[in-house]
């Protein structure tokens, strides 16, 4: 029977703590995608892990998770890609004390939205076939 490989999607993930987990992930023989807003750091970064751990074991996809549509298409590009996600890591957050507003976006609203895909897609009530979801929270939420 042929082996099947996971995926899993990280946002944030082109580099720091985002990083750090997708390279735990692919160690552990997931496929990754990385989901940053950063397209240069994020290519890089893919290419970088792929050279580690194997051509097209990390994907990168530009994804605002701020941008409901961009972050809906990204999920929608790497279910079509790999057929299912059976982990979501919402890990995208930023520390900003002049701009709450867009702390509450990043760190809260895009976690939300995050996690509202994810359960969509895993839901064993709707076809999926389950998953997890990790979220990452700092003191700035
Ligand atoms: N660094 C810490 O000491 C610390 C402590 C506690 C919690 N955290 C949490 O860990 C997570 C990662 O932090 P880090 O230190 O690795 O940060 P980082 O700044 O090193 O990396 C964050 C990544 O998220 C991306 N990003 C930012 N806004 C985004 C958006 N709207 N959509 C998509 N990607 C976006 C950035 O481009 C960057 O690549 C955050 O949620 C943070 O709150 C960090
Ligand atoms: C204040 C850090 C954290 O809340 C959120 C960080 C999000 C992105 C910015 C990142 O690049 C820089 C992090 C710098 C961290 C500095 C100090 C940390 O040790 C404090 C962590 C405590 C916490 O937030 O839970």
């Amino acid at each position: 029977m042929a082996s099947v490989v996971e995926a899993a999607i990280v946002t944030g993930a082109a580099q720091g703590i985002g990083k750090s987990i997708a390279t735990s992930l692919l160690k552990q023989g997931y496929k990754i995608f990385i989901f940053d807003l950063d397209s240069n750091l994020g290519q890089a970064t893919a290419k970088d892990l792929c050279q580690k751990f194997g051509e097209s074991k990390a994907t990168f996809i530009k994804c605002d998770v701020t941008d409901k549509e961009q972050f809906i298409g990204a999920f929608n590009e790497a279910v079509k890609t790999c057929g299912h996600i059976s982990v979501m890591v919402n890990n995208a957050g930023i520390a900003d004390e002049f701009n709450f507003e867009k702390c509450i976006a990043v760190n809260l609203i895009g976690v939300i939205q995050g996690c509202n895909l994810a359960i969509d897609h895993m839901r064993k009530d709707k076809g999926g076939i389950g998953g997890t979801i990790v979220n990452v929270a700092s003191m700035a939420g």
